[in-house]
């Protein structure tokens, strides 16, 4: 048995402490012998956390320095949230495990009105993401969508404050936080496709370090590995990340992987949508093929005009 030391990098947010606290348990309690220890450190994302995150330089923003740590050998591992994390590692970094999802829906939260059905015409949702924002406005183009960032508890306390008659937030991150109470309905997949990788927590490290490999093994979830790996490679056909309007889901339905993946244009009213069936062992594929149909739909021209206002790509 192993007596080494295992060194998470995590950032110092409520939610990433948690994740990483959780991964710490789970190893531990795999490993007896192990002793696992946390390295917090604070990101660049979370630095700036006030402007809206497409504009403040993409994708990433939140992984960099945890990724740095890893590299110059001042952690061992780097636990995320699945949605977080770009779709390309640097050189000798990679993903070794994905854990088992927690629930991938979008949660609407109110402390006044049960659920987005009863609403009042022209009422004011915070949410900074524009895929939650195309897909409310297209069922509700009354709404008025404001812009809401922070962590989980900033966000709730800015709902509480009386700024928002409601907010939408990853039922995953209140669940995890002990908010569950704050869940006021769950807002169903249907209504609200999640992001690529919503509700799963993955883990890097070094590619070369196959001894850590071998330590995360019991925590890997194979299930939910092939439902992320579809969902990110339609992402990443697609040149997305979480801070564009791109939803996709997977679920698997025996031998075969069922996925759904959307476009919409932030202002609402466009909303694209594509689904196909594959091979669990094809789940690359797939991701691809959806990105495909979105892009024969002319998911690329409203991609583009995001982009091209968020002054990257
Ligand atoms: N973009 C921030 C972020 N990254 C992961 C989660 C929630 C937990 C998860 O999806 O695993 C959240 C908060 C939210 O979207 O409400």
């Amino acid at each position: 048995m192993s007596s080494r030391e295992i060194r998470i990098a995590t950032r110092k947010s409520a939610l990433a402490l948690w994740q990483a606290e959780y991964v710490k348990a789970r190893l531990e309690q795999a490993h007896p012998a192990l002793v696992v220890t946390l390295v917090p450190m604070v990101s660049r994302g979370d630095k700036l956390l006030d402007s809206p995150l497409s504009k403040i330089g993409g994708k990433g923003l939140f992984v960099k320095e945890l990724e740095t740590a890893l590299l110059e050998n001042e952690a061992d591992i780097a636990v995320h949230s699945m949605k977080d994390v770009p779709m390309d590692f640097p050189e000798g970094l990679g993903l070794f495990c994905i854990c088992e999802r927690e629930d991938p829906r979008d949660a609407f939260v109110s402390n006044t009105f049960a659920s987005l059905d009863d609403l009042p015409l022209g009422s004011v949702v915070g949410t900074s993401s524009l895929r939650r924002q195309a897909q409310l406005l297209t069922r509700r183009p009354d709404l008025q969508i404001r812009f809401l960032r922070g962590n989980v508890n900033t966000r709730l306390a800015k709902l509480d404050a009386g700024e928002y008659d409601a907010i939408i937030l990853a039922a995953a991150g209140l669940i995890r936080l002990g908010f569950e109470n704050r869940i006021t309905s769950a807002i169903s997949i249907e209504h609200s496709l999640p992001a690529g990788g919503q509700g799963a927590v993955g883990i890097e490290c070094r590619s070369a370090d196959s001894e850590i490999h071998a330590l995360l093994a019991p925590l890997h979830h194979a299930d939910t590995a092939v439902r992320v790996t579809a969902e990110r490679a339609l992402n990443k056909h697609l040149n997305g990340g979480c801070q564009v309007p791109i939803a996709c889901y997977a679920v698997l339905e025996g031998e075969q992987v069922w996925l759904r993946g959307l476009v919409g244009d932030p202002s609402g009213g466009l909303l694209l949508s594509a689904d196909a069936r594959g091979l669990q062992s094809a789940a690359t594929e797939l991701g691809i093929q959806v990105a495909e149909q979105l892009l024969a739909q002319g998911a690329g021209d409203i991609l583009k005009a995001v982009y091209g206002e968020a002054g990257h790509e």
